[in-house]
């Protein structure tokens, strides 16, 4: 085990000590970007989750073509990896009700991995449908399924507690495999529940495990009520890497309270290398009342803007992807950086 492992294990916030440092040399022009060049960045995979996590909780339902139009223009501006929707009851989630329509009238473009959500084996059988029907031209690349760390959340979000959930997850997945199909898996409610408050963090370890042991290629941790600070994140990683590998992890931070960078960015010291974000900050999950959306795709980009890490997207590009998105559905931007770059572009306009 490297000696940053061993340290990440043993506690997260060690980990910054052992995070690569740029050389001594390039520090000492202040002017100069201490990570300027591609080569000393550490890449870092970034899953759009905006058109899934981002429009599941929008009040009206949205029509298939401006969610179909919002994955091109993701794809047209970087983004590296798409979940286009899901495969839920529409009783329960009507929002994503047009998945199917969504993801068969999308561009596939190349290099670009397009997921969906898929809660059980009915959500599974109509995935499998769509790829037969669609043989030399599959419009989706993986699923993603979905638990949580505590039953009060489980039960109101899938109806099943969460030994209930896992032992319906476990043939998903293992039929998914089979089919030749990646399975990504997501646990909720990593810091607080919305029914039953702080959360062991010990059930997130287990649940994880459970996840990555029946086949999940990775497992991403959502602070789905966005309560998390980096302290927190911190601990709830400490005790998590405690059963799983870190390079099997990613971080899904809502932004309730504002804390969805530093919590992103915790997790990235922490040794995280995998980010779920959404354009604009859209989103939150119909069954977390109170929460916000992801932190925003754009703030994941500007903080890591002369960093040590690199990710995917052209900030400006997706810029403009978000304000077209907000202006559609008529809300407010969440996105603190497009706020700013959109009132420089004015006033760069006026000048
Ligand atoms: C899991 C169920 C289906 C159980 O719901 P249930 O009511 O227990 O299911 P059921 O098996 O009794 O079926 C009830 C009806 O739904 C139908 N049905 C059953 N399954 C499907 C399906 N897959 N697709 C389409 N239809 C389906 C089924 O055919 C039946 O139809 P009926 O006979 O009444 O006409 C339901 O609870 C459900 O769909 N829940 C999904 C809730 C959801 O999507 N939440 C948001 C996503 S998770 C999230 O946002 C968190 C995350 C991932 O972002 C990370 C984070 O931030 O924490």
């Amino acid at each position: 085990m490297s000696p940053g492992v061993v340290a990440r294990t043993l506690c997260p916030a060690l980990s910054m000590l052992v995070s690569p440092r740029p050389s001594l040399a390039r520090l000492s022009h202040p002017l100069v970007s201490a990570y300027s060049t591609a080569a000393d960045k550490i890449p870092v995979k970034i899953v759009e989750v905006g058109p899934r996590d981002g429009l599941q909780n929008e009040k009206t339902v949205i029509p298939p073509r401006v969610k179909v139009e919002l994955i091109n223009r993701l794809g047209l501006a970087g983004s590296k990896v798409i979940e286009a929707g899901s495969f839920v009851s529409p009783k329960w989630v009507p929002q994503m009700a047009g998945t199917a329509e969504v993801v068969t009238s999308m561009d596939k473009r190349p290099g670009v991995t397009y997921q969906v959500l898929v809660p059980n084996e009915k959500g599974l059988e109509n995935v499998l449908h769509l790829l037969a029907a669609h043989p030399f031209k599959p419009p989706i690349d993986e699923i993603a399924v979905f638990t949580a760390a505590t039953d009060a959340f489980s039960l109101a979000n899938t109806n099943v507690t969460v030994a209930e959930s896992l032992k319906r997850l476990a043939r998903v997945v293992r039929r998914a495999l089979e089919k030749g199909i990646r399975v990504r898996g997501y646990v909720s409610v990593v810091i607080t529940c919305p029914y039953s408050g702080k959360v062991d963090y010990k059930n997130v370890r287990d649940v994880t495990k459970e996840l990555l042991d029946m086949g999940c290629y990775e497992v991403s941790l959502g602070d789905t009520t966005g309560t998390g600070n980096p302290t927190s994140v911190g601990d709830m990683l400490g005790v998590t890497f405690g059963a799983n590998p870190v390079e099997r992890l990613a971080g899904h931070f809502h932004d309730t309270f504002g804390m969805g960078v530093a919590n992103s960015m915790a997790a990235l010291s922490a040794g995280i290398r995998t980010l779920d974000s959404s354009i604009g900050g859209l989103g939150g999950c119909p069954y977390s009342p109170g929460a916000t959306g992801n932190v925003a795709t754009e703030d994941i980009l500007y903080a890591l803007q002369d960093s040590p890490y690199s990710a995917p997207g052209d900030l400006n590009a997706l810029v403009d992807v978000s304000i077209w998105i907000s202006e559609k559905l008529g809300r407010d931007n969440s996105s603190r950086v497009v706020k700013a770059i959109r009132a420089r572009r004015e006033r760069e306009r006026q000048t």
